[in-house]
């Protein structure tokens, strides 16, 4: 027995240190601590804790699968292949979709929500139900539009505070990267240690005055910060220029007409910003002075030379992703009526030809990743009456809209469920920290959109819309295919039919 013992010791020893190791490594990233609630009660429309899904057509990791998805506790805990073999379940317990497809909720890295301080644009509460309904089952908050804006330990708390039993899906929280922290990085340093997922940071003017821009000198101070943390920095990646030329391709400059709009933003504002921030993700490439520090390139609407230089630096090994937006796969400066704000947006919607390059970037990987870039106000400052592009809000409404949207267009290109699953949730976890999240995996959180990829539905005033200010959204009056029936967060039914749990149960998802 002691001798037994004494062989023992030694591998126990090595396999403990080995434990240590890689716990200590895991540390150093964002590691995520959901407060999770418990289900039950208000926080789910189902009155199970531990229950099967069972669908023909299950969207996993290995591809997709007739079975179902045993969940128990918020997580699940066994795929199993084979429709209609649940083993030990009661029938009560099993929630049969048929054909409905079953796959990971989206995760939306790039949603304003605005709260607090302009509650009246969006809110946690309206946000979050929109959520919901739409199939995504967790958001990241950007840092602005809210007031105070999200750049500070202090902020951060407030933005904890108002979404205290408001959101119906999990959020994290993006920060602010501007010249103020960027120059005193002991308030950086506060505001990552208090949890934000990430910083995020303007090249040109954001259109809130507590936002100010930010440039390469003090984004490369910022990603100094973010290498030790190994967060990552978000960039809205456009940088004005002489537009002179530009506003002679239409001389007769009527605010009405997107055309002007859209010369007034060329392509070579987002070319210039992201020329500026690969000169300096060179430097993040293993064993460069920033390794553990990234790029993430928000909302790419130019498909050429923008792109063309970020595949470059990723041929490099840099740590650079991109993402682009519903709007820019659907819609081209072609089809933007006269006097349509509603289109309006930074960067803008340009040409189809660019539309069609983006989404054969999609196709091909070179787009990281979806979001929305969800960003309404109230409709006075969208001057729909008015229908003034240069005055009025640049911002897309559109967060329960993404799968829909997605897929509708998607599809004529040849769009397949895989894809579409790794592109709105297992890529935009992966970014931002979330490992238990973005796939159907043993030991992931329950967080499950059940869809009809074929069902078609108008979106007009019988459909139910729960953005906020539904009038704002460049996607009502059309037909879409892809409607969501049920939507999972933690294994909480938070919205079926139409209807929302009464409760919100969803949490804050702080990395540390
Ligand atoms: N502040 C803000 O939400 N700006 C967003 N709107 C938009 O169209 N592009 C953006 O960056
Ligand atoms: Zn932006
Ligand atoms: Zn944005």
């Amino acid at each position: 027995m002691e001798q037994l013992l004494w062989r023992v010791l030694p591998l126990l020893t090595i396999l403990v240190s080995f434990l240590v190791f890689f716990y200590l490594q895991g540390s150093y990233k964002a590691q995520l601590h959901p407060l999770i609630k418990l289900t039950g009660g208000k926080c789910s429309l189902l009155p199970h804790r531990h229950f099967w899904i069972t669908s023909k057509r299950i969207v996993t990791p290995q591809g997709i699968i007739s079975g179902s998805v045993e969940v128990n506790e918020g997580r699940i805990i066994s795929v199993i292949e084979g429709y209609g073999k649940q083993g030990k379940s009661r029938q009560e317990e099993v929630i049969d979709y048929g054909d409905a497809v079953v796959m990971p909720g989206l995760i939306d890295v790039h949603v304003h929500l605005d709260e607090p301080g302009r509650t009246e644009w969006e809110g946690f509460d309206t946000g979050t139900r929109a959520a919901a309904a739409g199939g995504v089952t967790t958001v990241v908050d950007m840092p602005l539009n809210n007031h105070p804006t999200t750049v500070s330990k202090e902020t951060l708390e407030l933005k904890l505070e108002a979404a205290e039993d408001k959101i119906y899906v999990d959020v994290g929280f993006w920060g602010g990267l501007i010249p103020e922290n960027a120059l005193n990085t002991s308030i950086l340093e506060g505001l990552l240690s208090a949890g934000v997922l990430g910083v995020k940071s303007f090249m040109c003017p954001s259109g809130i005055d507590d936002f100010p821009m930010t440039t390469i000198d003090h984004i490369k101070e910022g990603l100094s910060v973010l290498a030790r943390y190994r967060r990552p920095l978000l960039v809205h990646s456009e940088i004005q220029q002489d537009f002179e030329n530009h506003l002679e391709l239409n001389d007769n400059h009527d605010p009405h007409d997107y055309l002007t709009y859209l010369n007034t933003r060329p392509p070579s504002w987002e070319q210039a910003a992201i020329k500026e921030l690969v000169g300096v993700t060179k430097d993040t490439k293993i064993g460069g002075p920033l390794e553990g520090a990234h790029v993430h390139i928000v909302h790419l609407s130019d498909s050429s030379a923008s792109l063309d230089l970020i595949k470059e630096a990723k041929s490099h090994g840099d740590s650079i992703t991109v993402e682009t937006c519903p709007h820019y796969l659907a819609f081209s400066s072609e089809v933007i009526p006269n006097g349509d704000t509603r289109f309006k947006c930074s960067p803008p919607i340009r040409d189809e030809f660019n539309k069609e390059k983006l989404w054969e970037a999609v196709l091909e990987g070179h787009i990281d990743l979806l979001s929305s870039d969800h960003s309404p106000t109230v409709p006075e400052l969208k001057l729909l009456e008015e229908g003034d592009f240069l005055r009025a809000w640049g911002g897309i409404s559109s967060l329960q809209f993404n799968l829909p949207v997605t897929w509708s267009y998607g599809k004529k290109y040849g769009l397949t469920l895989e894809q579409l699953s790794l592109l709105w949730s297992k890529k935009p976890a992966t970014f931002s920290g979330l490992e238990s999240k973005g796939a159907i995996s043993v030991g992931n959180h329950a967080d499950i959109v059940v869809w009809h990829p074929e069902l078609e539905f108008d979106l007009n005033d019988d459909h139910p819309v729960f953005l906020k200010h539904p009038s704002l959204s460049a996607y009502m009056g059309r037909r879409f295919s892809g409607k969501v029936l049920d939507t999972f967060v933690r294994g909480n039914l938070v919205f079926k039919d139409g209807k929302h749990a009464p409760a919100a149960c969803g949490v804050p998802i702080l990395a540390k």
